[in-house]
């Protein structure tokens, strides 16, 4: 699991460490100038014979990027030291100019970035306060400029974070420079793992700095690993009522292929089985898969809405009202979210709301917390953690990256592998899916009860699953997600 943690967790865990005398810039330093040597070597280059650009900001960020590049000149680098800001740290560049690095004149910047194979970005790191204010605003810009104009683009060694990202909340207020590589000192920052900040991070590597973290994360990753953690594999106890019934609410003739591909998603997710209360749709879901069974009964967890048109929502009362009351796990999506216009004040945990930024704009303003969509688009990290504190729910908002959260604990930030999965009908499958994983561990879920993150767990187990699924170098359709759940799930399980 990467566990990302908000700079102020970071900052009180080094100063211990700083007082008594840790080396924690010299690990940071030589964790960077090793990533840019074999930044370099992948690229066909050698450090000796590279020209480097060392970016250097006011802070210990710059430190860190000066004392990699003093690394880098006595490994036979030509380093170019950029001064940005009044102060620099002073060891930092004396280290550097002893192993042969110089500092640039002000107006060679252009010059330099455009000669310079790899950039390190040491401007700000964990003391940024973004937007970032000028000169170091225009400094990103022109220095994005160049990179664009270049012929080869640089590498862009990102230290601790892209400069001007919204390290906390993942946010972007204003310039930032985009990174090949983000190297994060001892753990991830959020903005590291969410979007949009994530977008500009590059591939993200964790130096171990010797600093360790106890406090529960604000935000994680699951990966394949923690998946497998999660998921309970049947044994010979089980049959089908134990492995997990989830009903479906969802299609209708509108949309009829939304019942297809739900039950498409939560019989690949190993639902024991799957009963349709469509009535409706019925006869074509039949069609692809005969393993579903008609009519209400029954459920460990339901999945609604689905393909249903705000005109016909009021069947979905019913099932909701009674997995509610029976409390078992329910995936609300699409239409069933216009649902919660009206009452249903206090959701538990077990309810998992799957709305896109459009329809969490609507469920908050219903709840008077007025984010428009682009706000949530901008901070969404704080906008599903809105949600799920108003609602008490869990919310899963869907993206190239899904971010979700319960009541408490971690935000998750589940990544896609690919962008195809961008298209109609991936989010039905999505939530047919959840609504298997969510029934397979049902009896867990109500007594562990509410607040116990559990929900949101598998909803990021449901996000990485979905993912694995639909990674591809080519155009994939929901229905070809649906059928490889089944191998993204062996694969967690015995990889
Ligand atoms: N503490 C340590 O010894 C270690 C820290 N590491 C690295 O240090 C940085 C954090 O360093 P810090 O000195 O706290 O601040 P920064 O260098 O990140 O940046 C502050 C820098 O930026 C200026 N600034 C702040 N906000 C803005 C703004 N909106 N616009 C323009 N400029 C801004 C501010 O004035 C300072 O000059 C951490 O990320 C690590 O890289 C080591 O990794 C471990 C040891
Ligand atoms: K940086």
């Amino acid at each position: 699991m990467l566990r990302a943690y908000r700079s102020s967790d970071v900052a009180a865990a080094e100063r211990p460490l700083l007082e008594a005398g840790v080396p924690l810039m010299e690990r940071a330093s030589f964790a960077v100038a090793t990533v840019a040597a074999r930044e370099l070597k992948r690229r066909g280059h050698t450090v000796t014979g590279s020209r480097i650009l060392i970016l250097a900001g006011g802070g210990n960020n710059g430190g860190d990027a000066l004392y990699a590049g003093a690394v880098l000149a006595r490994r036979g680098a030509a380093v170019d030291i950029l001064r940005a800001g009044d102060t620099v740290h002073e060891e930092g560049l004396r280290a550097a100019l002893d192993a042969g690095a110089r500092v640039l004149p002000e107006d060679h910047v252009a010059t330099a970035a455009r000669a310079a194979g790899l950039w390190i970005d040491g401007l700000a790191g964990l003391g940024l306060r973004p937007p970032l204010r000028e000169p170091l605003a225009g400094l990103v810009t022109l220095l994005e400029q160049e990179r664009d104009a270049a012929p080869d683009e640089p590498i862009v060694i990102a230290v601790d974070c892209p400069t001007g990202i919204g390290i906390d909340d993942g946010g972007l207020p204003g310039p930032a420079l985009r990174a090949t590589v983000t190297v994060a000192m001892a753990v991830p920052k959020p903005g590291l793992l969410a979007p949009p900040a994530s977008r500009l991070c590059g591939r993200v590597e964790v130096a171990d700095i010797g600093l360790a973290i106890a406090e529960p994360p604000a935000v994680a990753t699951l990966t394949g690993a923690d998946v497998a953690d999660v998921l309970r594999e049947p044994d010979e106890s089980d049959h089908k009522y134990t492995r997990g019934v989830v009903l479906l609410g969802t299609g209708s003739p509108e949309y009829p292929g939304a019942a297809v591909l739900t039950a498409g998603g939560a019989l690949g997710g190993g639902a024991g089985m799957v009963r349709l209360d469509s009535p409706e749709v019925a006869h074509l879901v039949l069609r692809s898969y005969p393993e579903i069974v008609l009519g209400m009964g029954r459920a460990q967890a339901a999945v609604l809405g689905s393909g249903v048109p705000v005109s016909d929502i009021e069947r979905l009362r019913a099932p909701l009202d009674r997995a509610l009351d029976e409390q078992y796990p329910v995936v609300l999506d699409a239409g069933a979210l216009a649902l919660l216009k009206d009452g249903y004040a206090d959701l538990p945990s077990t309810a998992v709301l799957t709305p896109h930024a459009g329809e969490l704009a609507e469920l908050l303003a219903a709840r008077g917390e007025g984010l428009t969509r682009q706000e949530i688009e901008a901070a969404p990290i704080r906008a599903v953690r809105l949600a799920a504190t108003v609602t008490g729910a869990t919310i899963v908002l869907k993206g190239s990256t899904d971010l979700i959260a319960g009541p408490d604990g971690p935000v998750y930030a589940q990544p896609a592998r690919s962008h195809w999965r961008a298209t109609a009908g991936a989010g039905d499958v999505y939530a047919g899916l959840l609504g298997a994983l969510l029934a397979g561990v049902g009896e867990e879920i109500s007594r562990a009860g509410h607040g116990y993150g559990q929900p949101a767990l598998l909803a990021a187990a449901a996000s990485w699953i979905h993912a694995e699924a639909a990674h591809s170098n080519g155009p994939i359709r929901a229905g070809q997600i649906a059928d490889r759940i089944p191998a993204a799930i062996a694969g967690a399980l015995h990889g």
